[in-house]
């Protein structure tokens, strides 16, 4: 008991210990790779108008009387061919990334996870590391690429919870990684290491990064440019001057002209104009998930082959990979350092 507990009636709540705790969140998946469950995670997601930029009046009616009435199925037998015996990658991976930086950064410092849609949820992680004492919080969206779609639809959630306390933790959020020497390192000393491990050697490198819509760069997100950036730098980090690196979008999602050029438009161009051996990585994607296990390694291998390509390789994201973790770690501590040496 501390002085402070000492000169509260018994019913008051325990005093917080003042510890700091750290939130990694990433996007978020369903519960289980069937339509139900896929159609309420849709439903979250695509009713945030942070990632559909359409007037509600007019996106609601489309996303409840045809969207949700016809993408779960599909969807749903898409995560049926990555699910694993753990659950969706995406989550198994960013609860494996975290318990890795819990090791890391040992016992000073709690280290949670949360999806931005789904579970667990953000305000509940939260609310857990306040219940836990943990008064300082630093958010790490998991984006080396800023998009309103991503990164800022994180701290509006966190921002929402905070708004109903009475008793809030001071928040800190990590800025997005797209150009930090650790994260290009990082993405260099992976996906060199996945090259050399391969039984060819490739003509071609697409580097595939989830798309956006085209008006989102003429509206001033940032998202598009960082995603050239990192490609440049990773370009100039791998020194592989015989290899020729193409940066790509992909996911398109609806009717509006997304990013472009489309991963699926290159990978049968390439495969159109002789290309015979593809390597592709998505290094705006922290965990490997559906949009890089099904979408890039099994549609994107089919794209290529049936276009006359002959060999393919979807390499992994940094996920748990000494480098991935090691990045990782770099980019907390030095958030962290003002709150644990200050
Ligand atoms: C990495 C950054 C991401 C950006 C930017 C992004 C924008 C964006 N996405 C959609 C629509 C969908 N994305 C879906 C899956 C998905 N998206 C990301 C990341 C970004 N999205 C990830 C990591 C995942 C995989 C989730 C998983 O469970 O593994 C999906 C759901 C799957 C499907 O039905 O195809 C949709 C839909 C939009 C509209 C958008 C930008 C405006
Ligand atoms: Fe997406
Ligand atoms: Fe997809």
């Amino acid at each position: 008991m501390t002085w402070r507990d000492q000169q509260l009636p018994a019913d008051h709540p325990p005093v917080k210990s003042g510890g700091i705790g750290v939130l990694i969140v990433n996007l978020g998946t369903p519960d289980a790779p069937e339509p139900g469950p896929v159609k309420q995670y849709l439903a979250e997601f695509l009713s945030d108008r942070r990632v559909v930029e359409i007037p509600a009046i007019v996106w609601q009616p489309i996303l409840r009387s045809i969207v949700l009435n016809t993408r779960p199925k599909k969807s749903a037998h898409a995560y049926g061919q990555v699910w694993t015996q753990e659950g969706s990658p995406l989550a198994v991976i960013t609860r494996q990334q975290a318990e890795a930086m819990q090791t890391r950064l040992g016992e000073g410092v709690r280290v949670d996870w949360a999806m931005r849609y789904g579970t667990p949820s953000i305000p509940d992680r939260l609310q857990a590391l306040m219940d836990a004492g943990y008064e300082r919080i630093l958010l790490a969206p998991l984006y080396p690429q800023y998009s309103a779609a991503t990164t800022a639809t994180v701290v509006d959630k966190a921002a929402d919870y905070l708004r109903t306390m009475r008793w809030q933790p001071a928040l800190r959020t990590m800025p997005p990684y797209h150009d930090d020497p650790a994260y290009i390192d990082a993405l260099a000393a992976d996906i060199g290491r996945q090259l050399d491990a391969l039984d060819f050697e490739p003509e071609v490198l697409l580097l595939s990064f989830h798309g956006m819509p085209e008006r989102t760069l003429h509206l001033g997100d940032p998202y598009h440019c960082q995603c050239q950036k990192t490609s440049r730098l990773l370009q100039d980090r791998l020194r592989r001057p015989g290899l020729k690196i193409r940066t790509t979008f992909q996911s398109r999602f609806g009717r509006a002209k997304w990013l472009e050029p489309a991963t699926d438009a290159v990978l049968a161009q390439e495969a159109g104009a002789g290309t015979k051996r593809l390597a592709i990585a998505a290094p705006g994607f922290s965990a490997d998930c559906l949009e890089t296990l099904e979408e890039l390694a099994i549609q994107g291998r089919e794209q290529f082959t049936e276009a006359g390509g002959e060999r393919f390789a979807a390499l992994s994201c940094l996920n748990t990979s000494g480098a991935g973790l090691a990045m990782l770690e770099t980019l907390l501590r030095r958030e962290l350092s003002g709150w644990i040496n200050g």
